[in-house]
């Protein structure tokens, strides 16, 4: 079944609406420049309306050590997801100071972007496959722009990854065809306006996303 985690969860609509909807991963944006930007505190309360249910994921972009910190002394995570221009020196000292599995995006256009993925594999437990960034964008992710899903087709990914980049549930299942993608993420394609969660959007993409 593909693995879908929905990301840039904010409020608690959106909080309750993946878990009814079954997602596996949910996330939460530590990026303060983000329209779904949580503090550790906010993160934490969201978290705790359900015990169990999706695994936690915490997105940073270039974190310090001490920004990880405060939000794992706030709430338990189960993957940290690393969403900037972290080397993979930086994912495996970060994965060995927090024990936690991390997740790595990286962001692709063209064939030879999926080279860095073997640099990678050593040093991180997951990757992000997310479009780069469009011109102009202010953010390095939930920009809602898709790259070319043909690109990763019959490709070996070194690890288990995430297809994300401009997902919406009426292009989920398409996307997951030609990618041949496991698992997919989406944050702009299941909000009603930026970084609002819509609660039918996402019952729809989770739906869509585990057609046969
Ligand atoms: O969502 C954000 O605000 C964000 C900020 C900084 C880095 C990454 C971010 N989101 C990630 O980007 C993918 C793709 O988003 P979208 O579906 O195209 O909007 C998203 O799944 C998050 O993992």
């Amino acid at each position: 079944m593909t693995l879908v985690k929905i990301c840039g969860v904010s409020d608690p609509a959106g909080f309750d609406a993946a878990l009814a909807a079954g997602a596996d991963m949910l996330g939460f944006v530590f990026y303060p420049p983000s329209p779904r930007a949580l503090t550790p505190a906010a993160a934490a309360a969201l978290s705790s309306r359900a015990e169990g249910g999706p695994l936690r994921v915490g997105l940073f972009v270039d974190p310090e050590d001490a920004l990880i910190e405060a939000v794992l002394a706030a709430l338990p995570l189960g993957l940290i997801q690393l969403h900037g221009a972290e080397d993979p020196a930086r994912c495996a000292a970060i994965r060995a100071r927090f024990g936690l599995p991390v997740m790595k995006a990286l962001g692709i256009a063209e064939p030879a972007d999926l080279m860095a993925l073997a640099d990678y594999a050593p040093a991180v437990d997951r990757f992000l496959l997310d479009a780069k960034p469009p011109p102009g964008a202010t953010l390095p992710g939930g920009n809602a722009a898709a790259f070319d899903w043909r690109l990763t087709a019959g490709r070996a990914i070194p690890r288990p990854w995430l297809l994300a980049g401009g997902l919406t549930p009426d292009t989920v299942a398409e996307a997951i065809r030609q990618s041949g993608a496991p698992g997919v993420d989406v944050s702009s394609g299941v909000e009603r306006a930026r970084g609002v969660k819509d609660p039918a959007r996402i019952a729809a993409f989770v739906a869509a996303a585990r057609l046969p």
